[in-house]
């Protein structure tokens, strides 16, 4: 958990419900400063109301937070103060009493169309107090930073989904809050601007700014995320470093096998009973169209047996393997593991 000295934000029994249908089932998080947490969790698992509610942006039914000094409570109002309804599909809510202390980036970019990167950014400083003298070098280095400068003076009503991400997720880091939220700041961006949205915040961790991120990408919160939570239905279900949650919890390898079209359903069974065989202590884990997915839960097995097997199984089983691998488990194999056990609660 956490300590309200020491920690940007101490979150206990946070609940939210909507109609009876439970979002967010009691709670609890604490974030040190300097960290990044990660809230995992599959489509409708309780991360965005989470953000909500500790962004001030949604009413808590019960529970309360204290977030860098600020408390939030039970059925406390919306913290919004204020409100921009600028383009049809947006509205933005941004409280003034956290304005220069928390960043936040949320899942529906928070943008004026008729306004530049830096138009935008130039306002958000402005709002955040930053003195015009310093305003502009800030920002451009901001734009510099998340790859925007090609687009920094183009209307982002014009901007592909991508650069509005990466435009959102600025507007959460103008000023250097000590804490930022941000809702998939990922989302769209290709892989080589991921990289330098990373490096961005891994500067902010760096300058001892605290991050609670979600993402659906593992590579993402393996790269950034000190610390990380799965939820699954409105709670954790665990809850620790990237490192600790596969050391715990999915120990072992993976197997992963591509089977042909004209495989016979027969020599399928037979493949799938050799490899549980031969590591005792293996399951399949998933299986979905051509692809078998093995989890060998084993620390005595070695890198040296598995590439053998993996051989033998191409010249025993040639009319059933098109290809296979070998890895490591990854904190995927601990999401998939946690989250298979998401149910549907709406009745
Ligand atoms: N305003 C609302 N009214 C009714 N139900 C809501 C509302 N907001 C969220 N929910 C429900 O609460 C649950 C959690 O939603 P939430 O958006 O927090 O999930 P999430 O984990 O962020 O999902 P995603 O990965 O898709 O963003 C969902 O079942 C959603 O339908």
């Amino acid at each position: 958990m956490g300590e309200t000295e020491t920690d940007a934000l101490l979150a206990v029994g946070l609940s939210k419900s909507f109609k009876g249908f439970v979002a967010v089932d009691r709670l609890n998080i604490g974030v040190h400063r300097g960290e990044c947490f990660g809230l995992l969790g599959v489509n409708g698992a309780g991360k965005t109301t989470t953000i909500q509610m500790l962004t001030g942006a949604e009413v808590i039914n019960s529970g309360g937070s204290c977030i860098l000094g600020y408390n939030l409570g039970v059925n406390r109002r919306k913290v919004a103060t204020f409100s921009f309804t600028f383009s049809r599909i947006m509205v933005l809510r941004v409280s003034l009493q956290y304005l220069s202390q928390v960043g936040y980036c949320p899942q529906v970019d928070p943008l004026v169309n008729v306004m530049t990167a830096k138009e935008t950014l130039l306002m958000y400083a402005r709002l955040r107090g930053i003195p015009e003298s310093v305003a502009e070098q800030h920002v451009d280095s901001l734009i510099d930073q998340l790859g925007l400068t090609e687009y920094k003076d183009k209307c982002c009503g014009t901007y592909s989904g991508g650069n509005k991400r990466k435009l959102s997720t600025a507007i959460a880091m103008v000023g250097e809050p000590p804490l930022l939220f941000l809702d998939e700041p990922t989302l769209g961006v290709d892989p080589v601007s991921r990289r330098k949205i990373w490096n961005a915040l891994v500067d902010c961790t760096n300058n001892g700014q605290s991050i609670v991120l979600t993402s659906h990408s593992m590579e993402e919160c393996e790269y950034l995320c000190h610390r990380v939570g799965i939820m699954v239905n409105g709670r954790f279900r665990c809850l620790g470093s990237p490192q600790y949650l596969k050391d715990k919890y999915c120990q072992g390898y993976t197997i992963k096998v591509k089977t042909r079209m004209s495989a016979s359903a027969e020599k399928l069974e037979e493949l799938k009973a050799f490899l549980v065989q031969t590591f005792g202590g293996s399951f399949l884990r998933d299986e979905y169209i051509g692809r078998l997915n093995f989890l060998v839960e084993r620390r005595d097995v070695n890198w040296a047996q598995l590439f053998s097997t993996v051989r033998e199984i191409k010249t025993r089983f040639e009319d059933v393997v098109e290809d296979s691998l070998v890895g490591e488990t990854s904190l995927e194999d601990v999401f998939l593991s946690f989250t298979s056990k998401q149910v549907q609660q709406r009745p």
